[in-house]
């Protein structure tokens, strides 16, 4: 912290997503809890529809605060993350979103605004992998912090009606889920550490940094994000029984033997198909893509935590 540096007290930046409903409410919530646990009027910056919390963060930083609270779901928390991983300036989190599934995977309070706050000030520093995804050979790399998915899943998440989303919350997915069940598989190769690759005729590839998805659904069993590694779901629906059998995968907890769905894991991933899929990274749809690797770096973020 830099109050010890110069004795004012500490001072936390909180970069809000004006177009969440609760948004309105948060700076005066901010600015109580702040002033209750002894720190400076907080640094208020909204993001845009352009810039979802980029140079919001690298503003923050440049004022050099103690903490960077992303005030919205997980694109505004990747966006924020993004600039702070790797810096020791730790992100806090009130979560906004519908999915909010860092913080579910945190274990935050996801109901209750003032808590989230309270931990974002007074919780511990607590440093978790991220995973850097270069896409179809780019020179820059994307971070993502819960999953990136290839095919199905992105392609779910693309279809998903924004105003279904706001109505009846996860619910949205399943609707688009259901809609996108037909379709064709597609050949893809994929490579674990840079070792011997497996091909697969699959529906979709999902890869996760920790487990945990709404509706207590855990899609990573046992997926940890300090564990340094990455996990990547395989989903090949097969024989008769097709998605059912990926269900099976899914709710087995990874026990099924049925081989709709494989896991993998490493610290790298090279994941190639034959044709373009959709993209997602924590479930902002990012167009198609046909080439993905795949990097943990294992702890560079600070995010704060109670009791840890
Ligand atoms: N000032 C703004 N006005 C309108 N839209 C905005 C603004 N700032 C950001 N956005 C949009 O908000 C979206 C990001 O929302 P965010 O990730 O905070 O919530 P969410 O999508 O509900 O989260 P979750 O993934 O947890 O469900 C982006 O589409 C971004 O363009």
């Amino acid at each position: 912290m830099n109050q010890s540096a110069d004795s004012l007290p500490p001072r936390a930046a909180v970069i809000i997503n004006p177009a969440k409903g609760e948004a309105a409410d948060v700076r005066a919530m901010m600015t109580t809890v702040s002033s209750n646990n002894g720190w400076a009027a907080p640094l208020f910056l909204e993001t845009t529809p352009e810039d979802g919390g980029t140079s919001q963060a690298r503003q923050a930083l440049a004022e050099n605060v103690d903490v960077v609270i992303a005030a919205g779901g997980d694109g505004t928390v990747r966006c924020v993350a993004a600039v702070l991983s790797g810096t020791g300036t730790a992100l806090g989190i009130i979560p906004l979103g519908t999915g909010n599934l860092l913080a579910r995977n945190l274990g935050l309070d996801i109901n209750d605004p003032a808590a989230a706050a309270r931990e974002a000030l007074t919780g511990a520093n607590r440093p978790i992998d991220v995973i850097l995804a270069t896409v179809d050979h780019a020179r820059d790399q994307q971070l993502f912090l819960v999953m990136a998915g290839l095919g199905f899943d992105a392609a779910v998440m693309a279809d998903t009606k924004d105003g279904l989303k706001d109505t009846v919350g996860w619910l949205a997915y399943v609707d688009a889920g259901i809609r996108k069940l037909p379709g064709r598989p597609v050949k893809a190769t994929i490579t674990i550490d840079a070792g011997h690759s497996t091909v697969h005729r699959l529906r979709g590839v999902t890869c996760g940094n920790c487990g945990k998805l709404q509706g207590g659904v855990e899609l990573f069993p046992g997926a940890r994000f300090d564990d340094g590694e990455l996990d990547l779901m395989v989903v090949a629906p097969r024989g008769r029984l097709g998605w059912l059998g990926v269900l099976a995968g899914l709710f087995s907890r990874g026990r099924s033997k049925d081989p709709s769905v494989e896991y993998f894991h490493g610290k790298t991933a090279e994941i190639s198909v034959a044709t373009p899929q959709a993209f997602q990274l924590d479930g902002d749809p990012l167009g198609e893509a046909s080439h993905l690797t795949l990097t943990v770096d294992a702890g560079a973020l600070l995010v704060r935590q109670a009791g840890s």
